[in-house]
């Protein structure tokens, strides 16, 4: 049985004021279960990437409720958002950001020695989770070495090493061509599917919907459409790790 990892209830975000005021999300209410890929989809400036830095406590917003395992995060401070993003959820952009100057396992290593693990544990885990998306092999090249695929693959790493409650994807094949693209989104779904990872994958990409259990539509800041999708195989649900409170 699975149950509500993420509970949004009337969320609203008005970015500017005066003249410049936009107001991108309007009253929107969903769920996420734990285990389940959730897509979110819309048409350019759909407020997509406004709700997604809201859901990663990128941002605060201006109305509404975000619960996370039931925890209000909607209206934490700088410092305890800083904290949920270091311990709870597992970033992935369109652009890598990935340090230069660091080897793929350092990048990996890198959040987690920040988060206070000695640096023999994180590189050890970060070989661990590189191995996990497919690089072990690559893990001492740097960002230059390795194509644009692969640097995606890091970047996932880098996020699951934290072992996140969820993961949040704002469109992660956007600098990839369709074939590493499509690769991509395949290990993404195989982390939902084998290790009953949480994801929110935002997308402007209607071929992502047939991997997804969960597809909500925006529109001008609102929820204009959500289905559900069943699954063939049995869902896996998140292992002990990632129910684990969130820490202030
Ligand atoms: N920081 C900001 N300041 C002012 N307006 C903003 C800001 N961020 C987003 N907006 C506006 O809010 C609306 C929603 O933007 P958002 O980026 O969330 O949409 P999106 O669906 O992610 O678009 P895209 O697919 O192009 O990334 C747009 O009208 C956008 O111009």
């Amino acid at each position: 049985m699975s149950s509500p990892i993420l509970s949004v209830s009337c969320l609203s975000k008005t970015h500017g004021e005066g003249e410049s005021r936009v107001q991108a999300l309007r009253s929107v209410t969903m769920t996420v279960e734990a285990g389940e890929f959730a897509v979110l989809m819309g048409v350019s400036g759909s407020g997509k990437s406004t709700l997604l830095n809201l859901l990663a406590g990128l941002d605060r917003p201006t109305s509404g409720s975000i619960r996370l395992y039931g925890e209000e995060i909607a209206d934490l401070d700088d410092d305890a958002r800083t904290i949920l993003r270091r311990q709870r959820i597992g970033l992935i952009f369109q652009s890598f950001q990935l340090l230069e100057s660091l080897t793929a396992e350092e990048n990996v290593a890198l959040p987690l020695t920040i988060g206070g693990m000695k640096a023999r544990d994180a590189r050890h885990r970060a070989a661990e989770t590189l191995e996990c998306v497919g690089l072990a092999k690559r893990r001492l090249h740097r960002p230059h070495q390795l194509s644009g695929g692969e640097q995606q693959r890091v970047a996932i790493a880098r996020a699951l090493a934290i072992k996140p409650a969820i993961l949040l994807a704002d469109e992660p094949t956007g600098n990839l061509d369709t074939k590493e693209g499509e690769r991509i989104i395949l290990l993404l779904k195989d982390l939902v599917e084998i290790q009953g990872q949480t994801l929110v994958l935002v997308t402007h990409d209607p071929s992502h919907e047939k991997y997804a259990d969960r597809i909500i539509h925006l529109r001008d800041g609102h929820i204009v459409e959500e289905m559900l999708q069943p699954r063939n195989n049995n869902r896996i649900l998140p292992t002990a790790w990632n129910r684990l409170p969130i820490a202030a």
